[in-house]
């Protein structure tokens, strides 16, 4: 990387303000998965083990400018802590006087963790003014937070502008990771790309036609597809105003001779929940009233085909509704799939697959889980991302 890291800067008794992304899945005031938190800790303990100061920052949900009780980063203060056997001032304001003592009274090796930085409406503006007084708690900016790099905000691009800026050790073994995958990637090359969020991953698919040799579809994202390919489908996901431009990236994908894989079958439901009725029927075949919340055994079958003889495997987004298990099916598919693909190089790109990937227990046999999802899916698009663009350079 042609950035500055960590390791290129003299942090001994030096303030840095670590931009991490604790935003963590919580449930009840709990961290219910701390896997964010435990991928900065390599940086944290670097930091803190040659003497700086450490002032850590993060975001948690999408507050919008406003205090949300819910959303502070008490219970991830107390999780990090746990991780690091070491105290973690927590702070209840996002910057000030208060941060400001705290960090004056901190040890060489001492951590203020700042409040939820996202409670200012500055930071997702990237107010020059938030971001000056960001810049004025710290002598040097380490960003780490690789699953907010697509965003340009005050704590992960403008404070850049004031201080020192580097990355930190997550954030470099990310792009390095994911670089070195899209670089010259092994062939066949394929993308599967699923879950909800459509209107995010539909400009994604124009992009990955460029460069894979087969792209997957599953999950909520399929039944535009579907619909564009003339096919009724019920009750299930759709974005009616983007039908057109599924229509584009199926002709698309046939200009450029990749290989686009649509459900066959699916798994529907009379109700969105455990106690649905469901049936699996062909594609053609969706009832009006009913919702296509899984791929279909075919479909798996197919999908598993298509993994088994690929050589990299980048994975976004479930095939289905996976955490009610009757819709788990297809997601469990994939995942078994990529497990078992030892010649290939399989990267998952966060959120809700790598949640996924957890849960059904195969994490440690995929080459590379990103901390990313919207930040992965950007970098694998060739587009520049921002929390890196604002760094120094080597
Ligand atoms: N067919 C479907 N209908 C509705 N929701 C779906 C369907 N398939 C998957 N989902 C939902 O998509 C969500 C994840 O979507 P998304 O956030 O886009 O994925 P990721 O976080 O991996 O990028 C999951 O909560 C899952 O239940
Ligand atoms: O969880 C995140 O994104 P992801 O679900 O795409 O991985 C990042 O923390 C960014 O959060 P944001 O999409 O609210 O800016």
């Amino acid at each position: 990387m042609n950035k500055k890291s960590i390791s290129d800067v003299e942090v001994k008794g030096k303030r840095v303000f670590c931009r991490v992304d604790f935003n963590v899945p919580m449930k009840d005031g709990e961290v219910t998965d701390d896997a964010r938190i435990r991928a900065a800790v390599p940086t944290i303990q670097l930091l803190t083990g040659k003497g700086a100061k450490v002032i850590l920052a993060s975001h948690l949900g999408r507050p919008k400018g406003e205090v949300v009780e819910e959303l502070r980063l008490n219970a991830v203060a107390k999780r990090l802590s746990e991780l690091l056997g070491k105290e973690v001032n927590k702070t209840d304001a996002v910057y000030g006087e208060e941060p400001k003592a705290a960090i004056d009274s901190l040890e060489e090796g001492g951590i203020v963790l700042l409040e939820n930085v996202r409670f200012e409406a500055g930071e997702e503006k990237n107010d020059g003014g938030l971001a000056k007084q960001f810049a004025d708690l710290a002598d040097l900016f380490v960003n780490d937070a690789f699953g907010a790099a697509h965003r340009a905000h005050a704590s992960t691009a403008g404070i850049a502008e004031h201080i020192p800026a580097v990355s930190g050790l997550l954030m470099e073994k990310e792009l390095d990771v994911l670089g070195k995958a899209m670089l010259s990637p092994e062939r066949p090359f394929t993308a599967i790309i699923g879950g909800a969020k459509v209107k995010d991953k539909i400009g994604v698919i124009d992009n990955l036609l460029d460069k894979v040799d087969n792209l997957i579809i599953g999950g909520g994202l399929a039944y535009t597809f579907v619909k564009a390919q003339g096919y009724e489908v019920g009750k299930s996901l759709l974005e009616e105003d983007k039908l057109d431009l599924a229509k584009q990236f199926m002709a698309k994908a046939e200009e450029k001779g990749v290989k686009f894989y649509m459900p066959v079958d699916v798994t529907v439901a009379d109700d969105f929940g455990e106690h649905a009725n469901t049936k699996v029927v062909p594609i053609e075949e969706i009832p009006a009233d009913w919702e296509a919340l899984d791929i279909g055994p075919k479909t798996i079958e197919t999908y598993k085909e298509v993994v088994k003889n690929s050589k990299l495997v980048i994975w976004n987004g479930p095939m289905g509704v996976f955490e009610i298990d009757k819709f788990a099916k297809g997601t469990i598919g994939v995942a078994e799939a990529l497990a078992e693909a030892e010649d290939t190089y399989t990267v998952i790109g966060g959120g809700d697959s790598a949640a996924a990937v957890e849960k059904f227990g195969f994490a440690d046999k995929m080459d590379h889980m990103s901390t990313g999802g919207g930040a992965s899916l950007e970098f694998i698009e060739g587009k520049e991302l921002p929390g890196v663009t604002a760094l120094n350079d080597k």
